[in-house]
């Protein structure tokens, strides 16, 4: 009988319950017996491991979080430390393990397969939309809600004030989050660090949009960008609006998933099981224009280059 281990790993995000349960519903369902990890690579290394029922997974694909608890541990980058994790899981004979995580979980996944034979396969659960092989991440749709949840109640009070927010929201060195949330949430600007922003622009744009008779300005700044208070300060210098700066924050990875996220999770978990099942891995699973696709683990980091400048574009075009 083939076993199997389900960790999270990094940044928590929402969907990832949905895909524990799925990888754990599909794994029993063919004849496998599954195992959870506990606070990801660490737990590995601390012999957190215990087996994973039926009963565990139950009524918690709408839940965000993780059952599993998430960890990170610097350390995996050294190669004794993933000697001595991986030594656990053949402690229990497990040679199938399925990683809930984002870019950074991929590299320790790649490794395990590489030095040690187990056959990893990662499943993209992050908010960022940061890793290739995937059009989308388990957690970024719902993230990006949130955020335009909040850009629509930042207007109210921006409207009634007229005044100017900055909302910075996550996403590390990756710009989607903000980009489209951006376009979706009809933003008067918008700064990622895939592309160089000028504050003389937005502080153009915020004169241009006034000069119209509109009474607030909603720009979105990307974590990855820098220090949102010096790109405040600098913009106050060259307008006259009052400013205030929301940083998001953790709010956005948090709550129910979307269902997209839910179903999302669902196919990529099973497909991670059935990649065990055909005695794979080293692999991620993800989805490209719609269709459920795999690639090497390495593909994750290896072929990252968002660029997405038609749709700067079109955000810049529709901020006015
Ligand atoms: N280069 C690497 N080699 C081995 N393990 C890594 C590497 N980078 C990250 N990891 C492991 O993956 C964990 C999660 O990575 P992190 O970048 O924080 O989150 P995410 O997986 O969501 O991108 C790290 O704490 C570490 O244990
Ligand atoms: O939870 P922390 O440690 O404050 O980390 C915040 C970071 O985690 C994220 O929410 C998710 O990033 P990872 O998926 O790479 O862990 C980033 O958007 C953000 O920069
Ligand atoms: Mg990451």
């Amino acid at each position: 009988m083939k076993k199997i281990a389900i960790l999270t790993s990094g940044g928590d995000s929402q969907g990832m319950n949905t895909a524990i349960r799925a990888v754990t519903k599909a794994a029993i369902n063919k004849g496998m017996e599954v195992y959870g990890i506990r606070r990801g690579y660490k737990g590995m290394l601390e012999d957190q491991i215990f087996p994973l029922t039926l009963l565990d997974v139950s009524g918690i694909a709408d839940k965000g979080g993780t059952i599993l608890l998430s960890a990170r541990l610097p350390e995996f980058k050294d190669p004794e430390v993933r000697a001595k994790a991986a030594a656990n899981l053949k402690k229990y004979g497990i040679d199938g393990l399925v990683v809930i995580g984002g870019d950074g979980s991929f590299h320790g996944a790649h490794y395990l397969y590489e030095e040690h034979g187990i056959k990893t396969i990662g499943i993209p659960g992050t908010i960022d939309n940061d890793v290739a092989g995937t059009d989308y991440t388990v957690g970024y749709d719902t993230a990006l809600n949130i955020i335009l949840d909040a850009i629509s109640k930042l207007k109210d009070t921006a409207t009634s004030h007229e005044r100017t927010y900055l909302v910075e929201v996550m996403g590390r060195n990756c710009g989607d989050l903000a980009l489209y949330a951006a376009i979706a949430g009809g933003a008067s600007g918008v700064m990622i660090p895939e592309t160089e922003s000028s504050i003389d622009n937005i502080a153009d744009v915020i004169r241009k949009r006034r000069a119209e008779g509109k009474l607030y300005d909603i720009i979105v700044v990307a974590e990855g960008v820098g220090n949102v208070m010096q790109i405040k300060d600098e913009l106050a210098k060259k307008v006259d609006t009052s400013i205030r700066v929301t940083i998001l924050g953790h709010i956005q990875r948090g709550g129910a998933p979307t269902a997209f996220d839910r179903i999302l999770a669902t196919r990529l978990g099973v497909r991670a099981v059935e990649l065990i099942e055909e005695g794979k891995g080293g692999l991620m699973v993800g989805i490209q224009s719609e269709e459920v696709t795999t690639h090497k683990l390495s593909y994750a980091w290896e072929n990252y280059s968002k660029t997405s400048a038609s749709d700067y574009a079109i955000a810049n075009m529709l901020s006015l």
